[in-house]
C-alpha cells in the first residue's frame, strides 16, 4: 500500500439506482415501494423543458409527502450548460424537507463542476439553517468527463458516488451506436472465422473504478436501455461487479430485481469468503501468511479480498 491509504467508499448498499421522470409523479409511490437501494428522481433528460417547473415542484412535495423508507434518496439536477441547474438546487434546497440525501449531477465534466454545485449547496444549507448535509453523486458521460475523472473523482468531500453513462457517453465520444449499454454489435474480433464480442465500455469503467477506490467514491454502471433482455442486463451487471463497481441503474421496475441479484454476493460466495479468512486466521496463528484453500493458494491478500465480500454481506443484513 502506498504511504497514502485508500480511503473506504461510504458504507451503504447501492445495488441498484431506479430513475424516475420527475414530470411522472405517479409512479413516485411505486418507486418507493420499489426495494432499490437507491432513488434517482429526474429532472434532466427524462423531463422536456416545459416541464421541467412542475417536475420541480412535484418531487419538492414528494419528498416530504412520501414514505421512502430507508433509501438513499436522490435528485438528478439538469447539466451546468443549461440555464435550468441553479433553479433546480436552490429550489430543491430551499423547499423541499430535510428527506432529500443526494444531488446528482450530469455530464460532469471536470472538478470545477463539482465546486460550482457544492458552493451553491453550501450557501443555501447555510442560509436556510438545513440540518443534513446534502451528499453528491456525478454521471461520467461525455469525453472530457473520462478525460478528467480522477480529478472528479477528487472533487469534493460531499462526493459519495459516480456513474458512467452509457447513452450520452457513447454520443460524446461519436461512437457509431443508438445502443444504450451492453454488447454492441460491430464490436467484435475475428478468430477463426467466428466473431468474438468485445466489451465497449471496459476501459471506461476501469477508470471510473481506479479513480473512485483511489478517492473513496462508491463506483456504479449506469442505464442498459433494453429493458426487455433481462440475460443483457445481467452479463452486463456481472462484468461491472468483476471489475468493482458496486451496483447499476435500473431505468425500469423490472431491472431492480437483476440488479440486486447481481450485486449481492451468493451464499455460497460468502461461506467461501469467511472460510477464506478463517483459513488466514488458522495460517497465521501458527506463523504462516500463506496457506492451501481448497487446493488454491490463499495469502494475505486473499484476506483483504474476501473481506469485500464479508462486508457487502454484511451490509446487507443489517
Ligand atoms: C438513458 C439515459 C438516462 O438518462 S436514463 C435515466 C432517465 N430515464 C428515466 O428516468 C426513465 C425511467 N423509466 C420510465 O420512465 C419508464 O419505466 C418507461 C421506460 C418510459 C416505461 O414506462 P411504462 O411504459 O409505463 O412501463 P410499463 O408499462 O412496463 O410499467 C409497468 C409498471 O411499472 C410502473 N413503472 C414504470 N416505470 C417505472 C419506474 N421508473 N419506477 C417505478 N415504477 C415504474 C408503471 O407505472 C406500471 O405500473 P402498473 O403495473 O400500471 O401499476
Ligand atoms: O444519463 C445517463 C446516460 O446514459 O446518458
Ligand atoms: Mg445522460
Amino acid at each position: 500500500m502506498s504511504f497514502r491509504l485508500q480511503p473506504p467508499a461510504p458504507a451503504r448498499l447501492n445495488r441498484c439506482q431506479l430513475f424516475g421522470p420527475g414530470s411522472r409523479p405517479a409512479i413516485f409511490e411505486k418507486m418507493a415501494g420499489s426495494v432499490a437501494d437507491v432513488i434517482n428522481l429526474d429532472l434532466e433528460d427524462s423531463v422536456p423543458p416545459d416541464d421541467k417547473p412542475q417536475a420541480r415542484q412535484n418531487i419538492i412535495q414528494a419528498i416530504g409527502d412520501i414514505d421512502w423508507g430507508n433509501k438513499t434518496l436522490s435528485v438528478r439536477i439538469n447539466g451546468l450548460d443549461t440555464p435550468f441547474w441553479y433553479r433546480d438546487v436552490v429550489d430543491l434546497l430551499e423547499q423541499a424537507g430535510e428527506r432529500l440525501d443526494q444531488i446528482m449531477i450530469p455530464k460532469v465534466g471536470c472538478a470545477a463542476d463539482v465546486y460550482a454545485v457544492d458552493a451553491l449547496v453550501t450557501a443555501v444549507e447555510a442560509a436556510k439553517g438545513r440540518a443534513k448535509r446534502i451528499s453528491l453523486e456525478v454521471i461520467i458521460e461525455s469525453a472530457a468527463g473520462i478525460a478528467h475523472v480522477e480529478e472528479i473523482a477528487a472533487s469534493s468531500p460531499r462526493l459519495q458516488a459516480m456513474s458512467l453513462g452509457a447513452a450520452d457517453f457513447a454520443a460524446s465520444m461519436g461512437m457509431a451506436t443508438t445502443g444504450i449499454g451492453g454488447t454492441q454489435e460491430d464490436y467484435y474480433m475475428l478468430h477463426g472465422g467466428a466473431r468474438h464480442w468485445s466489451d465497449p465500455w471496459h476501459w471506461a469503467q476501469t477508470a471510473i473504478v481506479a479513480a473512485c477506490r483511489t478517492h473513496g467514491v462508491l463506483p456504479v454502471d449506469g442505464p442498459f436501455g433494453d429493458f426487455s433482455d433481462d440475460e443483457g442486463f445481467r452479463a452486463q451487471a456481472r462484468r461491472s461487479a468483476t471489475l468493482g463497481m458496486v451496483g447499476k441503474w435500473a431505468i425500469h421496475p423490472k431491472q431492480v430485481a437483476l440488479a440486486n441479484e447481481v450485486f449481492s454476493p451468493s451464499d455460497k460466495a460468502v461461506t467461501e469468503a469467511r472460510e477464506i479468512l478463517a483459513a488466514m486466521d488458522a495460517a497465521q496463528k501458527s506463523g504462516a501468511g500463506a496457506t492451501v484453500y481448497n487446493g488454491r493458494l490463499v495469502d494475505i491478500a486473499s484476506i483483504r479480498q474476501a473481506q469485500v465480500i464479508v462486508r457487502q454481506a454484511e451490509l446487507i443484513s443489517v
